[in-house]
């Protein structure tokens, strides 16, 4: 039995879900080691959600130290089928206004140093990501916008960069000459990962700041961000109550509730039989 229908990732300044109700804390294991933080399994809007901190309750581990594997392993483990995250982005563009919503379609990813996939160690998997984001998760995003009464954005293009570091004046401006629309640290590696593992995932894109280009706003600082994301808060929680409430009981109409199907190349008998035990939960579906 499935502990949870939905999972929710919340990013910077998202720590906890004080709607929740019902609340248990748990820790997952996985063979991938373990998760950002605890699980708090609750119900929010009647329905059964897992809370994950991304960066750790205290904000503890820097994007590129996140272990996304053990995140979306510990969500596949709980039974989930949708992926709700939430995270803080900088805006490329003047129409995507600081405290206004983004829901991304679209990535581009700029990282170097993360590790995106649950194959490897004897089988090869390629799965389709022409389309990134799930359009019934996103849609549910959009509704809890409209329910809230805040700006929800749906569409654009997230720049997935390295960091810790924010953007040069250069790399931004690049990033504007592409069309971009928004700038984070977090979001395409959980996004490739959900779609590995057969999980609907969207995002709601909080913006922050306008990065380092805008002539007449200054640059990023952690501090503005955190006073965004404070008067902020409130609002994300209104539309993830919203979204919670819109999405379908899983995601077996959407296309990615079969992204494994013709994704293996690997013959079967040449899997590592600790390989094969370590993705089970995503393989014996198709392979008994
Ligand atoms: C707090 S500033 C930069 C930090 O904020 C975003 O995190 P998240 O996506 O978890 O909200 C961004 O990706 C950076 O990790
Ligand atoms: N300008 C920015 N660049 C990267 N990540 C961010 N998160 C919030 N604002 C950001």
């Amino acid at each position: 039995m499935a502990q949870a229908e939905i999972g929710i990732i919340g990013g910077s300044g998202l720590y906890n879900m004080p709607g929740l109700t019902d609340t248990q804390e748990i820790k997952v294991e996985t063979p991938f080691g373990d998760p950002s933080e605890t699980i708090v399994l609750g119900t929010l809007e009647g329905r059964n959600v897992a809370f994950l901190a991304r960066h750790g309750r205290g904000h503890r581990i820097l994007p590129t130290e996140l272990n996304f594997r053990a995140n979306i392993y510990a969500m596949k483990k709980l039974g989930v089928s949708f992926i709700l995250s939430i995270s803080a982005v900088g805006s490329l563009k003047e129409e995507h206004k600081p405290t206004d919503f983004v829901i991304p379609d679209q990535f581009i990813d700029r990282t170097f140093a993360r590790n995106a996939t649950f194959f490897g160690d004897g089988i090869v998997g390629h799965v389709a990501f022409g389309d990134p984001i799930c359009s019934v998760a996103a849609k549910a995003f959009e509704q809890g916008c409209k329910e809230a009464g805040v700006v929800g954005k749906l569409g654009g293009t997230y720049i997935n960069m390295e960091g810790p570091q924010f953007s040069t004046r250069a790399e931004s401006n690049l990033y504007r000459s592409w069309g971009a629309d928004v700038i984070g640290m977090t979001n395409l590696q959980e996004a490739k990962l959900a779609r590995e593992a057969e999980i609907s995932y969207a995002t709601l894109a909080m913006v922050t700041d306008y990065d380092c280009w805008h002539e007449s706003h200054d640059d990023v600082t952690v501090d503005q961000i955190v006073q965004v994301i404070h008067a902020n808060t409130k609002n994300a929680q209104e539309v993830l109550k919203g979204a919670v409430k819109a999405l379908p009981k899983d995601n077996s109409n959407t296309p990615v509730a079969s992204a494994l199907k013709f994704a293996i190349m690997t013959d079967k008998k040449t899997i590592p039989a600790a390989t094969r035990e370590k993705l089970a939960i995503f393989l014996d579906k198709y392979e008994g």
